[in-house]
């Protein structure tokens, strides 16, 4: 069925309206001492259990924008809601995925895992339990008394995802997570993360630089202009999950999609 349209501002672009924003972003500018603008007034609704993906030229503020919703960062004016609630910091409600993995390098893959339940104070049998079913859905079964340099980049990746699930954050903020992995690796996880979000109804606000990735795995991207980032366009890719992804590099919905957003993002790198 499709939803009425309203239009994102200035880009003519129609978009879906949000039924059930969980995270709102209100009119948030972000400067970095006096000169930096790094955000102009950024209105947006994330909607709950859908993937949204941050995207733009190198600098435009994604990664700004990401740590103010996980409350890393305080805005200079605007405000975040997350579930119609104003927010000034940090939540449990919300898990940052960073992209370096931030794994304790002296902890086995079950202690990392677990170890956002043990700073909220849960058990060590419960904790334990709840790490070794989120290590299991991540696909890292059996690996749950190796330490970080014994995986992968892209193990380690998904011990950083299995401690945010942990926690059970409805909200999963993500900088990059596939940078750093070889494509074949990055492939599998787009996939998994996909099962995930149907699985856990978990909503998911994810930083990228590839738009292919963008178009693949997101319900709504947002792609923000260079400094100072506002929003410049918001594209509902309307992509079928059904289609292997063999088949999905040749569909024409899905190229459409690719080359009209790299249209937006031309004018900015050329
Ligand atoms: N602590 C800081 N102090 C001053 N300027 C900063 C700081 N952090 C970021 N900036 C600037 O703010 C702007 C936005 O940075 P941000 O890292 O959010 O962008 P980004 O879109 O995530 O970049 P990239 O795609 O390169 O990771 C950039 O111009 C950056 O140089």
């Amino acid at each position: 069925m499709q939803l009425s349209m309203t239009t994102a501002a200035g880009s003519g672009v129609p978009i879906a309206p949000v039924r059930e924003p969980i995270v709102e972003v209100r009119n948030v500018s972000k400067l970095y001492g006096n000169t930096v603008v790094a955000l102009q007034d950024i209105d947006l609704s994330f909607e709950k259990g859908h993937l949204t993906s941050l995207l733009g030229p190198s600098g435009c503020g994604k990664t700004t924008l990401l740590k103010i919703v996980a409350g890393l960062l305080q805005p200079s004016s605007g405000e975040i809601r997350v579930k119609g609630k104003p927010v000034n910091g940090p939540g449990a409600e919300r898990a940052f995925v960073f992209q370096d993995f931030a794994l304790m390098p002296w902890a086995s893959v079950l202690e990392n895992a677990a170890y956002g339940l043990k700073v909220q104070g849960v058990a060590k049998s419960e904790r334990e339990d709840r790490a070794r079913h989120y290590i299991g859905e991540v696909g890292l079964h059996g690996f749950e008394k190796k330490y970080p340099h014994e995986l992968s980049g892209g193990m380690r990746q998904r011990v950083g995802l299995a401690r945010a699930l942990a926690v059970d954050a409805d909200i999963l903020l993500m900088d990059e997570p596939f940078s750093a992995v070889d494509e074949q690796t990055r492939r599998k996880f787009q996939e998994d993360l996909m099962h995930l979000r149907e699985v856990e109804n978990k909503t998911f606000l994810f930083v990228t630089h590839s738009i292919e990735e963008a178009v693949y795995v997101s319900d709504r991207i947002v792609l923000l202009s260079p400094r100072p980032g506002r929003v410049s366009e918001i594209i509902d890719p309307q992509i079928s999950r059904e289609i292997s992804p063999d088949d999905l590099r040749r569909d024409e919905n899905y190229l459409d999609t690719v080359e009209r957003i790299w249209t937006g993002i031309k004018k900015y790198v050329e």
